[in-house]
């Protein structure tokens, strides 16, 4: 190999680290300076330079330059400082990152970039990616539902290469197994059409038949180039993100993170709230603000549960509350979504005739669980927050929505306008709150707490199908970590310790692929199966 090869190859390269003896086999010799430093030293030195720079978007930056350079430094450096890392890697920072693209653009991340002007191409495109890993996992997104901040078309690729990595950092997933890819098929954001600077195809989005095609084309494709691989979708528009997953998620192992992952975290956060208030699920009323992607695959998760705990759908379905911009759905509405319509009200239930704004739906429907995927920042008032009070001794809010700026509340108003009652869970990092001398700790209900261990399940079992039980098993999974009955306990265990519960939750999805027959790989020992797929960032 060539010398330049080693060094330009992250998932090879060890920069300072390799010996003189490696430096005299390789080539390298000269080639670096001459201090061999240990990985830690490079660590300790790297997180010393990570420092210096001033905003999240310059960590951000530099971070990339580590993972562009050497991966086994970058992500031994992020899971030593995972808590601080995450945010600078993911949400909130990868918002600001899919917007500056263009701007900052400088090289690619290993990512695929499949444009639907060259569909020929694809094929080859993902050899020439792969170069003869063994590809397990792809993250692909078509960037038209980039977390709350909507169409960002080939930026949205960051979204992949995030995703990617919070899987490698928290669950092990290994680096040489992955792809992050995203489909461009134009974009509908004004703002990139007009931009000079835009890399991505500058033209509408191609939608109807076209882009089903191209999506079919993809899917085909890539089962053929990768066949076992676990294909993830992220970040999709409301309509074909739940399309695609109906589409095949009978068919191939696939898995949409906004619709399942979410529901998965959701559901945890629910159950560790009524472990810690003593209620009982199937008495909750739940009411969902933004029946989108993330709200009725959320609100359908939690639906399902109710019916393992006893209740008929047709009972289940009676707990249940959509809002979206049109306000409460009823059934005499033309626009609803296939996946708001089960859950759609009838009018006559009510006496109000105007139940489109949330804080007289709150009062309305008197819900005991409001969940947020709405992107709609502060919606979620004092006067909400209080009118729950007074029906519900510990009322469960969740503002789940992405980044920071569209988060329907802020933990703290939320602890303080129920005098500490309510059971809080957020979707971005939000610090602990001391109210009347109790600490609160504010769950991060993202679905990064879950996925990559549901991934590192799937990949150990060499899973034929994701089903409903996987993902049942999988939120299950996260009870008892937390001690509820510390005062201000969190409604989900915290990001502080994700890695050492995912494989907990991998060991569950495993087991029941096993039980369903839909375990590819023999497995006698779970625990070490799990294990045995879990890289980690050493040099070799
Ligand atoms: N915390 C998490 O793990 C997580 C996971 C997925 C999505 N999210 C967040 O949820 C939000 C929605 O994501 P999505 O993928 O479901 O998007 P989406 O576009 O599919 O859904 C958003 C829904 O909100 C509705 N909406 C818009 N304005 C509204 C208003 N004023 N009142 C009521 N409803 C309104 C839209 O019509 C749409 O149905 C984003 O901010 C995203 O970051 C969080
Ligand atoms: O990316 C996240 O932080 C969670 C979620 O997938 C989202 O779209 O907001
Ligand atoms: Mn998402």
């Amino acid at each position: 190999m060539q010398p330049q090869t080693v060094l330009n190859d992250p998932l090879l390269n060890k920069g300072t680290a390799f010996t003189s003896k490696e430096r005299q086999t390789l080539g390298l010799t000269g080639l670096l300076p001459p201090r061999v430093q240990t990985l830690q030293e490079q660590v300790t030195q790297a997180y010393a330079q990570l420092q210096t720079k001033a905003t999240p978007l310059a960590k951000h930056q530099f971070l990339m330059q580590l993972f562009n350079r050497n991966r086994v430094l970058f992500y031994q450096l992020f899971q030593q400082h995972l808590t601080e890392i995450l945010p600078l890697m993911y949400t909130p920072t990868i918002g600001d990152v899919v917007e500056q693209y263009s701007q900052q653009f400088i090289e690619t991340s290993d990512a695929v970039y499949l444009s639907i002007d060259e569909p020929e191409t694809m094929a080859q495109t993902l050899k020439n990616a792969a170069a003869g890993r063994e590809i397990k996992m792809v993250v692909a997104t078509d960037g038209e539902g980039v977390l709350g901040i909507g169409d960002w078309g080939t930026n949205a690729v960051a979204i992949s290469v995030g995703k990617l990595m919070v899987y490698t950092a928290a669950a092990g997933i290994d680096p040489r197994h992955v792809l992050p890819i995203v489909l461009d098929v134009g974009t509908d954001n004004q703002q990139l059409l007009a931009d000079p600077n835009y890399l991505g195809n500058q033209h509408r989005r191609v939608r109807g038949a076209a882009y089903y095609n191209f999506i079919d084309q993809f899917v085909q494709t890539v089962e053929r180039v990768f066949p076992h691989v676990f294909l993830h979708w992220e970040d999709f528009g409301r309509k074909n993100a739940a399309a695609i997953l109906n589409h095949y998620q009978d068919k191939i192992t696939t898995f949409n993170d906004d619709i399942q992952g979410t529901g998965i975290v959701v559901l945890a956060g629910i159950l560790g709230a009524l472990s810690i208030s003593g209620a009982k699920l199937t008495q909750q009323r739940y009411l969902c603000f933004g029946a989108g992607t993330a709200g009725t695959g959320v609100a359908k998760r939690v639906f399902q549960e109710m019916q393992q705990q006893g209740l008929s759908a047709e009972q289940a379905r009676q707990q249940f509350y959509l809002v979206d911009k049109q306000g409460l759905l009823f059934d005499d509405m033309p626009d609803l979504t296939p996946e708001q319509k089960p859950f759609a009200r009838q009018r006559q239930e009510f006496s109000q005739t105007d139940l489109t704004d949330l804080a007289a739906i709150v009062k309305a429907v008197k819900p005991t669980i409001l969940v947020g995927t709405s992107g709609q920042p502060k919606t979620f008032t004092k006067e909400i927050v209080q009118s729950m009070c007074q029906y519900t001794e510990r009322p469960i809010i969740f503002a789940m929505s992405n980044p920071t700026k569209l988060s329907e509340a802020i933990a703290a108003d939320l602890i303080e306008w129920s005098a500490g009652n309510a059971l809080v869970a957020t979707g971005v990092p939000q610090a602990p709150v001391t109210y009347k001398g109790v600490t609160y700790e504010i769950g991060q209900a993202n679905n990064a707490l879950v996925y990559p261990g549901l991934g590192l399940g799937v990949i150990t079992a060499r899973a034929k199908r994701l089903s409903d039980e996987m993902i049942s098993r999988a939120a299950h999974s996260l009870g008892g970590i937390v001690d509820v009955a510390q005062p201000g306990a969190a409604v989900l265990p915290p990001v502080a310790k994700v890695m050492s519960y995912q494989p907990k939750i991998a060991a569950a999805v495993v087991k029941c692929a096993l039980t369903q027959g839909l375990a590819q790989q023999k497995i006698d020992d779970v625990a070490m199966a799990v294990a045995a797929n879990q890289w980690q960032p050493i040099y070799n």
